[in-house]
């Protein structure tokens, strides 16, 4: 029996939610892989829907990670800037196809000397979340090192990677659109996924961090279905060689060899 609360209704994700920009995203397609589909309706998702999966959000000072993860977990907005001293965390527990997904949502502090601290929590990550505010260049221009530093600590082989401009409300269509020229050309050299959104108002929050939630599931089934192929190749090894076959034979012939 479950001892977890069931999943809030708007947490649910059926389909693949779009990506923003086709320019700079992490695949276009249109629907999860067809793996991780039919994984999910014969239930062979594995650990999956038992582990929690770890994003970290990174950027500068003030721009606004705690105001994003705050729209999106609880729906709220402050005004008053409060810096985030080391780190945070939220929990945000998801239905994917009909698997339970959590993901462990990490604030991290942009302050110079709470860096340190939060730059302990960095590893373990399967999505990291460079955020950057519209309204500010040197933010965007900032965004290189914080994902220097956060893949230092983790594989960048196998990590999702979002950049995310916050703050859109500050900012008029004509400001936005160059500087949304150059956040594409940056998150393109990063191979990261871009988003634009506002804490503000909460456009786009929940559109981003839902297609975060499945990008990140999709590549958890798609690591766990790998593992359990080579469990099954390792199988089939053990299973022939238990049968009269060559690489028994083989065996067979060494150790007589060898006696
Ligand atoms: N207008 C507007 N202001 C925002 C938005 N997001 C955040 N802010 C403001 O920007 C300031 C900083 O926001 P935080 O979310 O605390 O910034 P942070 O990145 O978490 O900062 P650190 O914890 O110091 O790293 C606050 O005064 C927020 O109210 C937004 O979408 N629009
Ligand atoms: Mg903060």
């Amino acid at each position: 029996m479950s001892v977890l609360p069931p999943v809030r209704r708007d947490r649910i994700v059926a389909e693949l939610p779009q990506c923003f920009k086709k320019e700079a995203c992490l695949h276009t397609k249109d629907s999860f892989h067809s793996k991780v589909t039919n994984a999910c309706k014969q239930q062979r998702t594995g650990t999956v829907g038992f582990k929690i999966s770890k994003v970290i959000v990174v950027g500068d000072l003030s721009v606004g990670k705690t105001c994003m993860i705050n729209r999106f977990c609880k729906d709220v907005f402050d005004k008053n800037y409060k810096a985030t001293i080391g780190v945070d965390f939220e929990m945000e527990r998801f239905e994917v196809l009909g698997v339970p997904f959590s993901l462990q949502l990490w604030d991290t502090a942009g302050q110079e000397r709470f860096k340190c601290i939060a730059s302990t929590y960095y590893r373990g990550a399967q999505a990291i979340i460079i955020a950057f505010d519209l309204s500010d260049i040197s933010s965007l221009e900032h965004t290189k090192q914080w994902l220097q530093d956060a893949l230092k600590e983790n594989d960048p082989s196998s990590v999702l990677l979002f950049l995310v401009g916050s703050k859109k409300d500050l900012i008029s269509p004509s400001q936005y659109a160059l500087m949304e020229r150059d956040a594409i050309k940056v998150a393109k050299e990063m191979q990261a996924e871009y988003w634009s959104v506002s804490s503000l108002t909460g456009e786009n929050v929940k559109e981003f961090f839902f297609r975060v939630a499945s990008l990140t599931f999709e590549s958890s089934v798609l690591a766990e279905l790998e593992k359990t192929n080579a469990r099954k190749i390792g199988e089939v090894v053990r299973i022939t060689s238990n049968d009269n076959n060559l690489y028994l034979s083989t065996r067979k012939n060494k150790s007589k060899c060898c006696q």
